[in-house]
């Protein structure tokens, strides 16, 4: 297998705060050294990062996960910008630039949007800067929200023409059923097609700050296989695997490009 020269990375929410909402800075930090040394090594990277409404929520004081939607968007253009500030802060210590893009679902279905943002894009990656992806929650209302950054992230590694999306989650990759409901499941290494069994195995999250659960990560595996993109479902409990995926090691789950 050759090494992917362009890598979509996307970690969840769960992955990046704490159940009270808190930034888990060690986790950041590790994410971000890993993601700065593959950058290094020649590979270009493309980090979709959701929490914004996590951080947000507990930055503005509130005791949980607002469940209307303003209260959702509030949130996030609050959580963003310390998400930033944080990216920005521990990528510049290992002498990274870093680009905040947000988008919509109406930027790939108007040609002259998707078009703008691919150069956009494109230029960034050429210059060595890492964009860092978010849904722009402000403005998402029904019609062009994506909802999920499993869903963004598919869409972005099109954009892209990435070789490889890889997803971290609070969990290893897909088990023949929802491991924390069912303690006896057990991981599947690869597939090799995304078949209506396969996907009937995707459950909702079971965490407090998670959206999507393991049906939206299915969905984006058939979206990306379909386009010639291998993708990968790891823990984002050791960023340090990121190694392993990018050689080709067994690591999580790896859904086969078609
Ligand atoms: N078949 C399955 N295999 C693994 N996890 C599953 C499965 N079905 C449902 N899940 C749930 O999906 C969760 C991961 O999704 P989510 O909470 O949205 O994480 P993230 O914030 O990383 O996107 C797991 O923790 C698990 O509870
Ligand atoms: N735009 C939202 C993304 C929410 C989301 O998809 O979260 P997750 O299921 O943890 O990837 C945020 O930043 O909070």
């Amino acid at each position: 297998m050759e090494k992917p020269s362009r890598v979509v990375v996307k970690i969840g929410s769960s992955s990046l705060t704490y159940e009270n909402g808190k930034l888990n800075l060690r986790r950041m930090d590790r994410l971000v050294r890993v993601l700065s040394d593959l950058q290094n090594s020649g590979v270009q990277v493309v980090l979709v990062s959701s929490g914004a409404i996590s951080v947000g929520f507990r930055k503005l004081g509130l005791p949980e996960k607002p469940h209307d939607i303003p209260g959702k968007q509030a949130s996030a253009a609050v959580g963003q910008c310390e998400l930033m500030y944080t990216y920005d802060k521990l990528f510049s210590e290992y002498g990274h630039a870093v680009a905040q893009v947000l988008l919509t679902r109406d930027v790939v279905e108007n040609a002259e949007m998707n078009e703008n943002a691919v150069n956009t894009f494109d230029t960034l990656l050429g210059l060595g800067a890492i964009p860092i992806v978010n849904e722009n929650d402000t403005v998402s209302i029904d019609e062009i929200k994506i909802g999920d950054n499993d869903t963004l992230s598919a869409m972005v590694a099109t954009m892209v023409r990435a070789d490889l999306l890889v997803l971290m989650s609070d969990i290893d990759g897909l088990y023949d059923s929802d491991p924390h409901t069912n303690p006896g499941a057990r991981l599947i290494e690869r597939v090799e097609r995304i078949t209506d069994e396969i996907m009937a195995l995707g459950g909702g999250s079971a965490s407090a700050v998670g959206t999507g659960g393991m049906l939206t990560k299915l969905t984006a595996a058939k979206t990306v296989t379909a386009q010639g993109i291998d993708m990968v479902i790891v823990s984002a409990e050791n960023p340090d695997i990121l190694y392993d995926v990018l050689d080709g090691k067994p690591a999580g789950t790896r859904f086969a490009a078609q």
